[in-house]
């Protein structure tokens, strides 16, 4: 894991995210579209409590559409809306600062009547290591970006960013930590790359990649790789793929290590296509 959590920080990282939601209006939490149940982060209903959210399917464009979409009804369902984005080309994003906008303008106006003065509303990103926080907030500042200055009871030096309608973003992300103690949890997280330190040797990773993807979507890997059939087994289809790509070390034996990293590497930049690792009803309740 390449942040070391422990009890200690996470009971700390979980205060001083409760804290920093006292000025909050709504929160957008940050999901990874193709393992939005693996990428949550297990204490987020009890740490956002009854605040307005808005879940964040992020990195859309890896992600298999009709899952998305199942996962978007399976919020709205459960009364949240669910936005798929992609951050790098900014589609979703504008759908996103609407329904933020929308879920609280009940709370804006009940303000309002009270006598209050009108301000902004205040949004918060949360969500897991490498989900794309940063990338967002950058988006979402762009270039015309005015920072409104620092707000007494945040942490010094937090900015807030002014952006489009009535809406303002705290330059800061909270950081949450995943589920690792799942072993099939952070199996997925390090499939897509969220986990960076190696729970795993890395061929060994692969191989079980290579098993999970072979499952439903064996003819990607066929395809990217020129396969008349994948192997009989996960080994074997490495090896195919090893062969494909010329991953062979002297005396003709095969490099498993680059073979490895190859198709980790292509999986998480959506290269052999774009596969969603879990459905809402694969989630054990
Ligand atoms: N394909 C794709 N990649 C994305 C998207 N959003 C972010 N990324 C990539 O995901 C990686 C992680 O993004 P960051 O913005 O650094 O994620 P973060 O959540 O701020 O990460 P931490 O700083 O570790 O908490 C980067 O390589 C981004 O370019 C997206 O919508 N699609």
């Amino acid at each position: 894991m390449n942040i070391n959590w422990f009890p200690g920080h996470m009971k700390k990282t979980r205060e001083l995210l409760k804290e920093q939601l006292k000025l909050i209006d709504v929160v957008f939490e940050l999901l990874d579209a193709r393992i939005p149940f693996s990428s949550k982060n297990p204490e987020i209903n009890e740490i956002i409590a009854n605040k307005p959210r808005v879940v964040i399917l992020n990195k859309a464009d890896l992600a298999d559409d009709d899952i998305t979409n199942s996962w978007i009804n399976y919020y709205k369902n459960n009364g949240v809306s669910a936005i798929p984005v992609n951050t790098i080309t900014g589609k979703g994003l504008k759908q996103v600062l609407q329904t933020g906008e929308e879920v609280v303008k009940e709370k804006m106006q009940a303000l309002k009547r009270k006598g209050r003065r009108e301000r902004a509303v205040r949004i918060m990103m949360v969500g897991i290591p490498n989900v794309g926080k940063s990338s967002m907030i950058n988006r979402l500042a762009g270039k015309k970006s005015a920072q409104t200055g620092d707000k007494p009871g945040v942490t010094k030096g937090k900015q807030w960013i002014r952006l489009k309608g009535n809406l303002e973003l705290l330059d800061t992300p909270g950081i949450l930590w995943p589920k690792f103690e799942d072993q099939e949890v952070a199996l997925k997280l390090a499939f897509t790359g969220a986990i960076k330190d190696q729970i795993m040797d890395i061929e060994t990773l692969a191989l079980k990649l290579i098993e999970h993807i072979s499952l439903q979507h064996s003819d990607l890997i066929e395809e990217r790789y020129s396969l008349g059939n994948i192997g009989e087994s996960p080994l074997e289809t490495m090896e195919l793929v090893a062969k494909n790509r010329g991953c062979i070390i002297k005396g003709g034996e095969i490099d498993y290590t680059r073979t490895a990293n190859i198709i980790l590497d292509e999986y998480r930049s959506g290269k052999i296509g774009r596969i969603s690792l879990e459905k809402p009803c694969d989630i054990k309740k």
